[in-house]
């Protein structure tokens, strides 16, 4: 419906500028895209789905999510896939889990203060009927 699509059109305009501030922080250089399966030979034995802030940026574009909670899903699966690749207690294991879950608090905190919440319940009613 024309109402819905104009909520939509709102939602994405929002989510390209969270995505872009992410994108921007040197903190998440190494979100920002595809781990490089050429270099990374094993990665997608261990890693079933991954998920990166260009290709988020991307599925904003494409329609693919209708509300702000289906977004910070795929910044948790960014997450929960350096924290699976990356467990050892070395210190570059360290550093990028401390760095994923700086980057799953700061996306969840920047759309809390940005977001207004019944406009993200309007959002979520509209993607359960889709
Ligand atoms: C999200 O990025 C990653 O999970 C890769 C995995 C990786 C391992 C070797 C090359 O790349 C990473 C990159 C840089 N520093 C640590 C890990």
């Amino acid at each position: 419906k024309r109402k819905e699509d104009y909520k939509l059109r709102e939602l994405r305009i929002f989510l390209r500028d969270i995505c872009r501030k992410l994108a921007s922080n040197r903190r998440f250089y190494k979100f920002t895209k595809p781990v490089d399966l050429e270099e990374v030979t094993d990665y997608l034995d261990i890693i079933k789905q991954p998920m990166d802030l260009e290709t988020m940026m991307t599925k904003v574009d494409m329609h693919k999510y209708n509300c702000a909670k289906e977004f910070l899903d795929d910044i948790d699966l960014i997450c929960a896939n350096a924290l699976e690749y990356n467990p050892d207690r070395t210190s570059s294991d360290k550093q990028i889990r401390h760095e994923a879950c700086s980057l799953r608090d700061h996306a969840h905190a920047l759309i809390d203060v940005e977001m207004d919440s019944d406009f993200e319940l309007e959002c979520q009613d509209i993607a359960k009927k889709r």
